[in-house]
């Protein structure tokens, strides 16, 4: 990835001096203007500013709420060019491509973490212009000596933290004095955050390397909205206990309001370590840890996702495209033509060089080592069997499983010597804690299994392993994936393995295949990949051998599905879900009944495994946050495309049903293929078994004309009385309206004209709703519940779900089947079995269906990105604070 370029930060020629940028990028920063020095001596200096912003002079400024994120790594680090000049360079890590986006893109965010440079090599001058270049990236650096370094991160955090969490126990050392460097330096992040944190921001912790932050940050805020996110595995209790310290770490992390894992087996192990640790502990039907200082820890798994279109554009950069070339010719599956092709660090650079003879790679095997047994074996097929690449992209880490792979691959080619000359293995395993002793010695041993299969296996013309032990940018990767007819993905533990689904990303023409091992948790989303115990060595042997055997036809069937999850289940999306729900988990009566990702699993199971679907969703407040203009709540682009997609499938029913007119149905869904319910029954279109396509009007409804001429003056009453107030008219329901007026002078005039309207309702055949800030009149028959009886009793359906945020859609509820899904959107008391935050929670699962059905319509599934959606959400919490 490219660094940004910062033309205020030049290295001068004494040594480094960043006086003259500090001069010059005094950049306004909007909310984090206030941003403080940081480092030690920093907290002192702040806490007087923070107490006041905590005792009411936080910035109303919408209020919307500020993010800081806080991880071990900043997402930028600094480099030193050749031409003396400095620039921050994006890392390339799973966190910050995860979250970096997201910070970019709000300017109301904020990161802290380790900045990766030793202080001691830099004056105070220098680290002040170094503090300055990551404030212009709204980043907050913190300075580790090497002694802080080594106890808390190379020590407590990488080598017992790291092989105790991914079972790898035997590895795992206890140091009282890494304990200790680990605590202190939990503490100095502690220091940095607690001055920048004002009433109502939100703070989002990263990992394993901060699993005393929580705590520290929860006893000086109590009310504060903390989130922690673990991004590798939670081992059994069993394991966990054995952590000399465990109870101190189940504490520190339960300081959040939300802990977020990977997988619901990872939620699952922390829960039963628990129960197990700190049994006092109440933990209620929810899932929710109640903690005796009187905040709530909800523990949830979100499972993180890529940059989806990132990986998708990158697999067709011309760099990519000439390294899978290159693979190509190097393996013999371009048999016309010949490439030079050379792997540098940057890349590859391939040029198309001399057409050759197309039995090239035919004579060379069978004349030049006809004594050859192997050789003999591969030349008897050559020209029969198509060539083939598997690929794999590694950190070179115990857990990755590399010399069990690397065993698998070996007994293949002895099992099935059809292989020998036809399969090419692209190994890139790039070297990591190299000071380490258990690294030195697994690298020893790849090193030496690869020489041995090598050395084993090698034809004249061929090696069957290409190892590249560098690393490499995402352009050459992309171009490994896209030449990877095979990707051999078999870590022994790993808390999601993104190169899994990157690979996919990169096989948008739906070819490739994935063998994955079923001890990481992206084994749970693609599980129409070959799914192999990786400690299992025949079982990885059969397995690779069956995927490099599939037919495409096999190959794009198993591919469609995952391929469409993963553009729902994108970076951006897990960021939007994990903070939606940490808002919801820290808003009281919030947790009732939330929906938590094994609901969401059995939802999406359920929906996989139907024949016909039948989906009832209300509109505003449940597809499209409330705003103050009903006008201005129009679909968007994006949710006009998630509601084709999943409405346009046969064997989907959706059925929006609103309270609103039809005429504004019509204009804003009236070319979808979803029925249509409007004015709370009273009007449909298009609905099951209708064989119209007209509107159709409700039968039995008093005259409208007539009732609505003794209701609107009523209702225009109020209107002008209230500033700000307003009367919607409908064909047959009437509205006032009073959200954007002040609220003690609204509720004085609902209460008088609620007195009003009750003496005139009865006769006239209508009845009085109640809704979000409105005041409405409807005929007596209508309701959400009647209207969809029909359907729900049918007994057409063997998936059926409905969702609504108001007193309206609780009719739906109510008629609902108890095998049915009901989802409540937003707070109150409801009949839905769960409960979701805002609609950003109901596009993402309803996307996760649409990418279902996907399946069935054979077509690509459009990407959804609801970022544009999500800023919609996050603008109308700030209008609507306290305003539901
Ligand atoms: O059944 P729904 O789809 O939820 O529609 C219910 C009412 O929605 C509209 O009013 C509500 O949304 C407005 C826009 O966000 C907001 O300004 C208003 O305060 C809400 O009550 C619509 O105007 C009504 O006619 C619908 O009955």
């Amino acid at each position: 990835m490219g660094g940004v370029r910062l033309p205020t930060l030049r290295k001068p020629r004494r040594r480094h001096n960043f006086q003259a940028r500090v001069e010059v990028s005094d950049a306004p920063m909007g909310l984090w203007d206030r941003m403080g020095p940081t480092g030690p001596g920093a907290m002192g200096s702040r806490r007087g500013q923070s107490r006041r912003f905590r005792h009411g002079q936080e910035k109303k400024a919408g209020c919307m709420s500020r993010l800081i994120i806080v991880s071990n790594r900043l997402p930028m680090s600094l480099q030193a060019q050749e031409d003396g000049s400095y620039t921050l360079h994006q890392n390339v890590g799973g966190l910050a491509t995860a979250i970096g986006p997201y910070h970019r893109s709000h300017k109301d965010s904020l990161w802290i973490g380790w900045s990766g440079i030793d202080p001691q090599k830099y004056s105070e001058k220098e680290l002040a212009g170094i503090r300055q270049a990551y404030r212009e990236s709204r980043c907050i650096p913190i300075f580790l000596s090497k002694e802080e370094l080594n106890g808390y991160y190379a020590g407590f955090s990488n080598n017992t933290l790291w092989p105790l969490f991914h079972d790898f126990s035997h590895e795992a050392v206890f140091r009282q004095e890494d304990w200790e460097m680990y605590r202190k330096v939990n503490m100095r992040f502690a220091q940095v955050v607690e001055p920048l944190i004002r009433k109502g921001d939100t703070i989002w912790i990263q990992d394993y390397h901060l699993m005393l932050l929580p705590k520290m940050l929860r006893e000086r805020y109590p009310d504060a909205s903390i989130g922690w996110f673990l991004h590798v595995p939670f081992p059994s209790a069993e394991i966990f206990r054995s952590l000399p310290w465990s109870r101190e770490i189940l504490e520190g992390v339960l300081g959040a309001n939300l802990i977020g894992f990977h997988t619901v087996d990872f939620s699952a192990s922390f829960l039963a370590s628990l129960h197990r640790l700190l049994p006092e502990l109440p933990v209620n039907q929810d899932g929710v840890v109640e903690m005796p200082d009187g905040h709530r820890a909800a523990i949830d798994a979100f499972p993180i996702g890529i940059d989806y279109n990132l990986y998708r554009r990158t697999a067709h950069s011309s760099l990519a495209r000439a390294m899978r070339r290159g693979i190509d010719e190097v393996c013999g599956k371009s048999p016309r033509h010949r490439y030079r092709t050379s792997v540098t660090a940057e890349g590859v650079a391939a040029n198309e060089a001399t057409a050759s003879d197309a039995n090239w790679w035919s004579h060379y095997m069978k004349e030049d080592i006809p004594e050859s047994t192997l050789a003999k074996q591969a030349a008897s097929s050559v020209g029969s069997r198509s060539n083939k690449v598997i690929v794999s992209v590694d950190r070179l880490d115990y857990t990755k499983g590399l010399p069990e792979r690397l065993q698998a691959f070996g007994r293949m080619l002895d099992k099935y010597p059809e292989w020998v000359g036809h399969v090419t293995y692209y190994l890139l395993a790039t070297p990591s804690r190299e000071v380490v002793e258990s690294y030195q010695r697994l690298k020893a041993q790849v090193d030496q299994l690869v020489g041995e299969i090598n050395g084993r296996y090698s034809l004249l013309a061929w090696t069957p392993i290409h190892y590249i032990t560098r690393s490499l940018s995402i352009k050459p990767v992309c171009g490994i994936y896209t030449a990877g007819d095979v990707a051999l993905v078999t870590p022994l533990r790993d808390g999601m393995n993104l190169v899994a689904k990157e690979y996919l990303a990169c096989h948008d023409g739906r070819d490739g295949t994935l063998v994955l091992s079923d001890m990481c948790g992206a084994a749970d989303e693609l599980t129409d990949a070959f799914i192999v115990n990786p400690y299992d060595i025949d079982m990885v042997c059969e397995a690779l051998h069956n995927a490099l055997e599939i037919t495409p036809e096999e190959s794009k069937r198993r591919n469609i599905r995952m391929q469409a999850r993963l553009k729902v289940r994108t970076a951006a999306n897990w960021c939007t879900s994990f903070l939606d729900s940490l808002r919801q988990v820290s808003a009281p009566g919030m947790t009732d009944r939330r929906l938590r990702m094994d609901h969401h699993n059995a939802i999406v199971r359920q929906w996989d495994g139907a024949h016909r679907r039948l989906v009832l969703c209300d509109y505003d407040g449940t597809l499209t946050p409330l705003v103050r203009r009903p006008e201005r709540a129009k679909p968007t682009q994006a949710l006009r495309r998630l509601l084709t997609q999943v409405g346009s499938n046969p064997d989907v029913d959706f059925l929006l049903v609103s309270g609103r007119s039809h005429q504004i149905m019509q204009d804003w869904f009236g070319d979808l293929s979803v029925g249509l319910i409007a004015e709370h029954g009273a009007w449909n279109r298009n609905l099951p078994g209708s064989n119209s396509d007209e509107w159709q009007r409700a039968q039995g409804l008093p005259d409208s004309d007539t009732w609505q001429k003794v209701i609107r003056p009523i209702m225009d009453e109020s209107a002008t009385r209230v500033p700000n107030s307003f009367v919607e008219s409908k064909s047959d329901a009437v509205a006032w309206h009073y959200r954007m007026s002040d609220a003690q002078v609204a509720e004085q005039e609902r209460q008088d004209l609620l007195h009003r309207l009750r003496g005139v309702v009865v006769g006239l055949g209508l009845m009085i709703m109640e809704n979000s800030k409105v005041v409405e009149v409807t005929p007596v028959a209508t309701s959400k519940g009647q209207a969809i009886l029909p359907f729900v009793n049918s007994g057409d359906y063997d998936f059926m779900m409905a969702l609504g945020d108001d007193e309206t859609d609780e009719t739906m509820f109510a008629v609902m089947p108890d095998k049915g899904w009901t989802i409540k959107v937003g707070p109150g008391q409801t009949k839905a079995r769960l409960r979701v935050n805002d609609p950003t929670a109901v596009t993402l699962l309803l996307a996760d269906l649409g990418a279902g059905v996907a399946r069935d319509s054979n077509e690509p599934v459009a990407s959804h990105d609801f970022r544009d959606d999500h800023t919609v959400v996050d603008e109308a919490h700030a209008q609507l604070t306290d305003d539901k």
